[in-house]
Protein backbone atom coordinates (compact mmCIF):
# COMPACT_ATOMS: atom_id res chain seq x y z
CA UNK A 1 0.00 0.00 0.00
CA UNK A 2 1.71 3.04 -1.03
CA UNK A 3 2.47 5.69 2.27
CA UNK A 4 -0.18 7.92 1.00
CA UNK A 5 -2.78 5.97 1.85
CA UNK A 6 -2.76 5.96 5.58
CA UNK A 7 -3.78 9.93 5.38
CA UNK A 8 -6.89 8.59 3.52
CA UNK A 9 -10.35 7.99 4.57
CA UNK A 10 -10.05 4.31 5.79
CA UNK A 11 -12.48 3.44 3.28
CA UNK A 12 -10.18 4.72 0.42
CA UNK A 13 -6.96 3.25 2.22
CA UNK A 14 -8.68 0.13 2.31
CA UNK A 15 -8.16 -0.37 -1.84
CA UNK A 16 -5.51 -2.91 -2.00
CA UNK A 17 -7.63 -5.20 -0.22
CA UNK A 18 -7.34 -9.15 -1.40
CA UNK A 19 -10.02 -9.86 -4.08
CA UNK A 20 -13.79 -10.79 -3.30
CA UNK A 21 -13.55 -14.38 -3.69
CA UNK A 22 -11.22 -14.47 -0.58
CA UNK A 23 -12.36 -11.78 1.53
CA UNK A 24 -12.61 -13.07 5.12
CA UNK A 25 -15.17 -14.47 6.11
CA UNK A 26 -17.79 -12.08 8.01
CA UNK A 27 -21.09 -12.71 8.95
CA UNK A 28 -23.39 -12.92 5.94
CA UNK A 29 -25.27 -9.99 4.50
CA UNK A 30 -28.74 -10.34 4.86
CA UNK A 31 -31.19 -11.59 2.61
CA UNK A 32 -34.73 -10.64 3.44
CA UNK A 33 -37.97 -12.13 1.73
CA UNK A 34 -40.27 -9.41 0.53
CA UNK A 35 -43.35 -11.80 0.22
CA UNK A 36 -45.51 -10.60 3.05
CA UNK A 37 -44.76 -7.14 3.09
CA UNK A 38 -47.94 -6.51 1.33
CA UNK A 39 -50.11 -3.91 2.74
CA UNK A 40 -53.09 -6.85 2.41
CA UNK A 41 -50.89 -9.14 4.62
CA UNK A 42 -51.00 -10.42 7.96
CA UNK A 43 -50.10 -7.24 10.12
CA UNK A 44 -47.67 -9.29 12.51
CA UNK A 45 -46.20 -11.27 9.23
CA UNK A 46 -45.63 -7.87 7.91
CA UNK A 47 -44.41 -6.38 11.19
CA UNK A 48 -41.29 -9.27 11.08
CA UNK A 49 -40.71 -8.07 7.69
CA UNK A 50 -40.14 -4.46 8.82
CA UNK A 51 -38.56 -5.29 11.85
CA UNK A 52 -35.53 -7.42 9.57
CA UNK A 53 -35.27 -4.35 7.01
CA UNK A 54 -34.99 -2.19 9.94
CA UNK A 55 -32.29 -4.17 11.49
CA UNK A 56 -30.47 -4.62 8.23
CA UNK A 57 -30.40 -1.01 7.54
CA UNK A 58 -28.73 -0.33 10.90
CA UNK A 59 -26.24 -2.79 11.30
CA UNK A 60 -25.12 -3.48 7.90
CA UNK A 61 -26.72 -0.44 5.38
CA UNK A 62 -27.55 -3.29 2.72
CA UNK A 63 -29.28 -6.29 2.33
CA UNK A 64 -30.73 -8.54 -0.76
CA UNK A 65 -34.27 -8.90 -1.62
CA UNK A 66 -35.86 -11.65 -2.44
CA UNK A 67 -39.67 -12.33 -3.72
CA UNK A 68 -39.84 -8.98 -4.36
CA UNK A 69 -41.94 -8.87 -7.43
CA UNK A 70 -40.09 -8.40 -10.35
CA UNK A 71 -39.39 -11.20 -12.60
CA UNK A 72 -36.59 -13.28 -13.30
CA UNK A 73 -37.41 -12.25 -16.73
CA UNK A 74 -37.64 -8.44 -16.64
CA UNK A 75 -33.99 -8.19 -14.74
CA UNK A 76 -32.53 -10.50 -17.57
CA UNK A 77 -34.14 -8.41 -20.05
CA UNK A 78 -32.84 -5.32 -18.20
CA UNK A 79 -29.06 -6.84 -18.28
CA UNK A 80 -29.38 -7.97 -21.96
CA UNK A 81 -30.33 -4.52 -23.07
CA UNK A 82 -27.30 -2.73 -20.79
CA UNK A 83 -24.78 -5.32 -22.67
CA UNK A 84 -26.51 -4.74 -26.14
CA UNK A 85 -26.40 -0.81 -25.83
CA UNK A 86 -22.34 -1.25 -24.49
CA UNK A 87 -21.45 -3.36 -27.21
CA UNK A 88 -22.53 -0.73 -29.84
CA UNK A 89 -19.58 0.86 -32.06
CA UNK A 90 -17.81 3.93 -29.96
CA UNK A 91 -19.61 6.50 -32.03
CA UNK A 92 -23.25 5.96 -31.21
CA UNK A 93 -22.52 5.81 -27.62
CA UNK A 94 -20.71 8.95 -27.65
CA UNK A 95 -23.70 10.84 -29.15
CA UNK A 96 -24.97 10.51 -25.53
CA UNK A 97 -21.83 11.97 -23.77
CA UNK A 98 -21.74 15.45 -22.21
CA UNK A 99 -19.54 17.39 -19.75
CA UNK A 100 -23.14 18.19 -18.04
CA UNK A 101 -23.62 16.10 -15.14
CA UNK A 102 -27.43 17.34 -15.21
CA UNK A 103 -28.15 16.07 -18.82
CA UNK A 104 -31.26 14.03 -17.97
CA UNK A 105 -29.24 11.03 -19.95
CA UNK A 106 -25.63 10.82 -19.80
CA UNK A 107 -22.94 8.26 -21.35
CA UNK A 108 -19.20 8.37 -19.68
CA UNK A 109 -16.06 6.35 -20.49
CA UNK A 110 -13.62 8.20 -18.98
CA UNK A 111 -12.85 8.98 -15.46
CA UNK A 112 -13.64 12.41 -15.11
CA UNK A 113 -15.39 12.10 -11.96
CA UNK A 114 -12.31 10.71 -10.31
CA UNK A 115 -14.10 7.22 -9.36
CA UNK A 116 -14.64 5.97 -12.63
CA UNK A 117 -11.39 4.36 -12.65
CA UNK A 118 -12.54 1.31 -14.94
CA UNK A 119 -16.09 2.34 -16.04
CA UNK A 120 -17.90 3.25 -19.01
CA UNK A 121 -21.69 4.51 -17.66
CA UNK A 122 -24.85 5.23 -19.17
CA UNK A 123 -26.90 7.33 -16.92
CA UNK A 124 -30.63 8.81 -17.27
CA UNK A 125 -32.97 9.74 -14.83
CA UNK A 126 -36.64 7.38 -14.79
CA UNK A 127 -39.40 8.74 -12.92
CA UNK A 128 -42.08 9.79 -14.04
CA UNK A 129 -41.09 7.38 -16.83
CA UNK A 130 -43.38 8.76 -19.37
CA UNK A 131 -41.24 12.22 -19.11
CA UNK A 132 -38.11 10.38 -19.53
CA UNK A 133 -37.97 7.35 -21.78
CA UNK A 134 -38.45 9.49 -24.97
CA UNK A 135 -34.62 10.65 -24.42
CA UNK A 136 -33.09 7.64 -23.52
CA UNK A 137 -31.27 5.78 -26.09
CA UNK A 138 -32.79 4.93 -29.35
CA UNK A 139 -30.30 1.79 -29.92
CA UNK A 140 -30.28 -0.96 -29.36
CA UNK A 141 -33.81 -0.84 -30.30
CA UNK A 142 -35.46 -2.93 -27.44
CA UNK A 143 -33.36 -0.77 -24.90
CA UNK A 144 -36.16 1.46 -23.84
CA UNK A 145 -39.15 -0.89 -23.49
CA UNK A 146 -37.08 -3.62 -21.83
CA UNK A 147 -35.12 -1.00 -19.33
CA UNK A 148 -38.25 1.12 -18.98
CA UNK A 149 -40.17 -2.55 -17.92
CA UNK A 150 -37.49 -2.64 -15.28
CA UNK A 151 -37.28 0.50 -13.90
CA UNK A 152 -40.94 0.90 -13.23
CA UNK A 153 -40.69 -2.16 -11.58
CA UNK A 154 -37.88 -1.19 -9.31
CA UNK A 155 -39.44 2.28 -8.88
CA UNK A 156 -42.40 -0.09 -6.68
CA UNK A 157 -40.11 -2.13 -5.28
CA UNK A 158 -38.28 1.52 -3.81
CA UNK A 159 -41.89 2.72 -2.72
CA UNK A 160 -42.54 -0.34 -0.64
CA UNK A 161 -38.96 -0.63 1.01
CA UNK A 162 -39.40 3.22 1.63
CA UNK A 163 -42.59 2.76 3.46
CA UNK A 164 -41.07 -0.35 5.51
CA UNK A 165 -37.73 1.60 6.25
CA UNK A 166 -40.14 4.83 7.49
CA UNK A 167 -41.81 2.82 9.59
CA UNK A 168 -39.50 0.55 11.00
CA UNK A 169 -37.99 4.67 12.31
CA UNK A 170 -41.69 5.03 13.88
CA UNK A 171 -42.17 8.05 11.09
CA UNK A 172 -45.00 5.69 9.90
CA UNK A 173 -45.46 4.29 6.48
CA UNK A 174 -46.69 7.26 4.85
CA UNK A 175 -44.39 9.63 5.68
CA UNK A 176 -42.95 11.70 2.45
CA UNK A 177 -45.28 8.93 0.08
CA UNK A 178 -46.32 11.34 -2.10
CA UNK A 179 -43.06 13.76 -2.28
CA UNK A 180 -41.19 9.97 -2.93
CA UNK A 181 -43.53 8.81 -5.14
CA UNK A 182 -42.76 11.97 -7.49
CA UNK A 183 -39.10 12.28 -6.58
CA UNK A 184 -36.12 11.24 -8.78
CA UNK A 185 -35.10 8.18 -10.07
CA UNK A 186 -31.48 7.91 -11.69
CA UNK A 187 -30.63 4.74 -13.27
CA UNK A 188 -26.84 4.58 -13.76
CA UNK A 189 -26.08 1.42 -16.11
CA UNK A 190 -22.21 0.70 -15.27
CA UNK A 191 -20.07 -1.71 -17.75
CA UNK A 192 -16.82 -2.63 -16.56
CA UNK A 193 -14.07 -4.77 -18.14
CA UNK A 194 -12.87 -8.68 -17.76
CA UNK A 195 -9.60 -7.93 -15.60
CA UNK A 196 -7.94 -11.78 -15.23
CA UNK A 197 -4.44 -10.68 -13.63
CA UNK A 198 -3.14 -11.20 -10.22
CA UNK A 199 -5.02 -9.15 -7.36
CA UNK A 200 -7.85 -6.70 -6.80
CA UNK A 201 -8.55 -4.24 -9.47
CA UNK A 202 -10.84 -1.67 -8.70
CA UNK A 203 -13.64 -0.10 -10.95
CA UNK A 204 -15.37 2.16 -9.45
CA UNK A 205 -13.80 3.50 -6.30
CA UNK A 206 -15.00 3.71 -2.66
CA UNK A 207 -18.37 6.26 -2.43
CA UNK A 208 -21.89 6.23 -0.67
CA UNK A 209 -24.87 7.07 -3.19
CA UNK A 210 -27.03 10.05 -3.01
CA UNK A 211 -30.74 9.55 -2.03
CA UNK A 212 -32.34 7.46 0.44
CA UNK A 213 -31.97 3.43 -1.01
CA UNK A 214 -29.80 2.17 -3.92
CA UNK A 215 -31.21 -1.09 -5.95
CA UNK A 216 -28.58 -2.89 -7.78
CA UNK A 217 -28.46 -5.47 -10.05
CA UNK A 218 -25.56 -7.24 -11.20
CA UNK A 219 -24.58 -9.23 -13.82
CA UNK A 220 -21.80 -11.28 -11.96
CA UNK A 221 -20.11 -10.30 -8.52
CA UNK A 222 -17.95 -7.20 -8.71
CA UNK A 223 -20.01 -5.24 -5.54
CA UNK A 224 -18.59 -4.84 -2.68
CA UNK A 225 -19.67 -3.17 0.53
CA UNK A 226 -18.14 -1.69 3.68
CA UNK A 227 -20.54 -0.48 6.14
CA UNK A 228 -19.23 2.28 8.75
CA UNK A 229 -18.32 0.26 11.79
CA UNK A 230 -16.20 -2.43 9.62
CA UNK A 231 -12.56 -2.53 8.45
CA UNK A 232 -12.76 -5.15 5.48
CA UNK A 233 -14.90 -5.02 2.21
CA UNK A 234 -17.52 -7.31 1.98
CA UNK A 235 -18.60 -8.72 -1.12
CA UNK A 236 -21.71 -8.79 -2.25
CA UNK A 237 -22.38 -12.36 -3.86
CA UNK A 238 -24.93 -12.51 -6.93
CA UNK A 239 -28.12 -14.70 -5.49
CA UNK A 240 -30.03 -15.62 -8.64
CA UNK A 241 -33.49 -13.53 -8.58
CA UNK A 242 -32.52 -11.38 -6.15
CA UNK A 243 -31.86 -7.48 -5.57
CA UNK A 244 -29.21 -5.59 -3.61
CA UNK A 245 -30.45 -3.03 -1.30
CA UNK A 246 -28.38 -0.25 0.37
CA UNK A 247 -28.99 2.83 2.50
CA UNK A 248 -27.72 6.34 0.61
CA UNK A 249 -26.96 9.97 2.46
CA UNK A 250 -30.69 11.07 1.92
CA UNK A 251 -31.41 8.09 4.49
CA UNK A 252 -28.73 9.11 7.13
CA UNK A 253 -29.88 12.76 6.90
CA UNK A 254 -33.91 11.98 7.08
CA UNK A 255 -33.24 9.14 10.50
CA UNK A 256 -30.88 11.72 11.84
CA UNK A 257 -28.26 9.50 11.71
CA UNK A 258 -29.47 6.17 12.98
CA UNK A 259 -29.13 4.70 9.91
CA UNK A 260 -25.78 5.15 8.11
CA UNK A 261 -24.73 5.54 4.56
CA UNK A 262 -23.21 2.51 2.67
CA UNK A 263 -19.69 3.36 1.46
CA UNK A 264 -19.37 0.53 -1.58
CA UNK A 265 -16.99 -0.05 -4.46
CA UNK A 266 -17.26 -2.16 -7.66
CA UNK A 267 -13.84 -4.35 -8.39
CA UNK A 268 -13.39 -6.43 -11.80
CA UNK A 269 -14.70 -9.40 -12.26
CA UNK A 270 -11.54 -11.99 -13.14
CA UNK A 271 -13.87 -14.13 -15.65
CA UNK A 272 -16.21 -12.19 -17.15
CA UNK A 273 -17.04 -8.33 -18.29
CA UNK A 274 -19.46 -7.22 -15.79
CA UNK A 275 -22.80 -5.10 -16.02
CA UNK A 276 -24.50 -3.36 -12.95
CA UNK A 277 -27.71 -1.77 -13.17
CA UNK A 278 -28.12 1.06 -9.87
CA UNK A 279 -31.07 2.76 -9.24
CA UNK A 280 -30.82 5.34 -7.09
CA UNK A 281 -34.48 6.82 -5.61
CA UNK A 282 -34.81 10.25 -3.37
CA UNK A 283 -36.54 13.20 -3.38
CA UNK A 284 -37.04 15.78 -6.44
CA UNK A 285 -34.08 17.93 -7.74
CA UNK A 286 -34.76 21.04 -5.76
CA UNK A 287 -36.44 18.96 -2.37
CA UNK A 288 -34.19 19.47 0.36
CA UNK A 289 -34.12 16.68 2.93
CA UNK A 290 -33.75 16.91 6.63
CA UNK A 291 -33.50 15.35 9.77
CA UNK A 292 -36.85 14.09 10.68
CA UNK A 293 -38.18 16.53 13.79
CA UNK A 294 -39.59 13.16 15.36
CA UNK A 295 -35.67 11.69 15.61
CA UNK A 296 -34.17 15.23 16.64
CA UNK A 297 -34.19 15.88 21.02
CA UNK A 298 -32.15 16.56 23.49
CA UNK A 299 -30.10 12.94 22.95
CA UNK A 300 -30.61 13.46 19.50
CA UNK A 301 -29.45 17.00 18.55
CA UNK A 302 -29.66 17.47 14.81
CA UNK A 303 -26.82 15.95 12.74
CA UNK A 304 -26.68 17.06 9.53
CA UNK A 305 -27.74 20.26 7.47
CA UNK A 306 -30.55 20.01 4.90
CA UNK A 307 -29.59 19.45 1.22
CA UNK A 308 -31.09 18.52 -1.93
CA UNK A 309 -29.22 16.67 -5.38
CA UNK A 310 -29.16 19.78 -6.76
CA UNK A 311 -26.46 20.50 -3.68
CA UNK A 312 -25.01 16.97 -4.01
CA UNK A 313 -24.57 17.90 -8.07
CA UNK A 314 -22.96 21.29 -7.00
CA UNK A 315 -20.26 19.60 -4.75
CA UNK A 316 -19.42 16.91 -6.98
CA UNK A 317 -17.39 19.23 -9.40
CA UNK A 318 -15.38 20.69 -6.51
CA UNK A 319 -14.61 17.72 -4.76
CA UNK A 320 -12.99 15.21 -7.89
CA UNK A 321 -10.24 13.41 -6.76
CA UNK A 322 -10.16 15.02 -3.22
CA UNK A 323 -11.96 11.79 -1.94
CA UNK A 324 -14.34 13.69 0.39
CA UNK A 325 -18.04 12.31 1.01
CA UNK A 326 -20.54 14.34 0.75
CA UNK A 327 -22.57 13.68 3.75
CA UNK A 328 -18.99 14.74 5.80
CA UNK A 329 -19.73 18.18 4.37
CA UNK A 330 -23.23 18.60 5.53
CA UNK A 331 -22.59 17.20 9.08
CA UNK A 332 -23.50 20.06 11.75
CA UNK A 333 -19.78 20.82 13.57
CA UNK A 334 -21.30 20.79 17.38
CA UNK A 335 -18.38 22.17 18.44
CA UNK A 336 -18.97 24.85 16.27
O1 LIG B 1 -21.13 -1.65 -10.10
C1 LIG B 1 -21.49 -1.72 -8.95
O2 LIG B 1 -21.70 -2.80 -8.40
C2 LIG B 1 -21.67 -0.46 -8.14
C3 LIG B 1 -22.29 0.68 -8.92
C4 LIG B 1 -22.47 1.90 -8.07
O3 LIG B 1 -22.07 1.95 -6.95
C5 LIG B 1 -23.13 3.10 -8.62
O4 LIG B 1 -23.51 3.12 -9.81
O5 LIG B 1 -23.33 4.07 -7.84
FE1 LIG C 1 -22.88 3.64 -5.87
Amino acid sequence: MPACCSLLPRYMAATTQPHHQRLPPRAALPVINLGRLGKDDDPASRALVVQDIARACRDRGCFQVINHGVSKSVMKGALEAASAFFELPVEHKEELASDDIRQPVRYERSSRDGISLARSFLKHYANPLEDWIQCWPANPPTYRKKMGEYAAEIHRVSMHLMEAILQGLGLGPSYLEQKLDKGVQFVAVNNYPQFSHQGDKVGLAAHSDYGFLTILLQSSPGLQVMHHDDDAWTAVPVIPGALHVHVGDQLEVLSNGRIKSLVHRAVLNPHEARISIASIHGLAMDEKVHCAEELVDKQHPRMYRGSSFQDFLDFLPLNINKYKRFIDSIKIDDKA
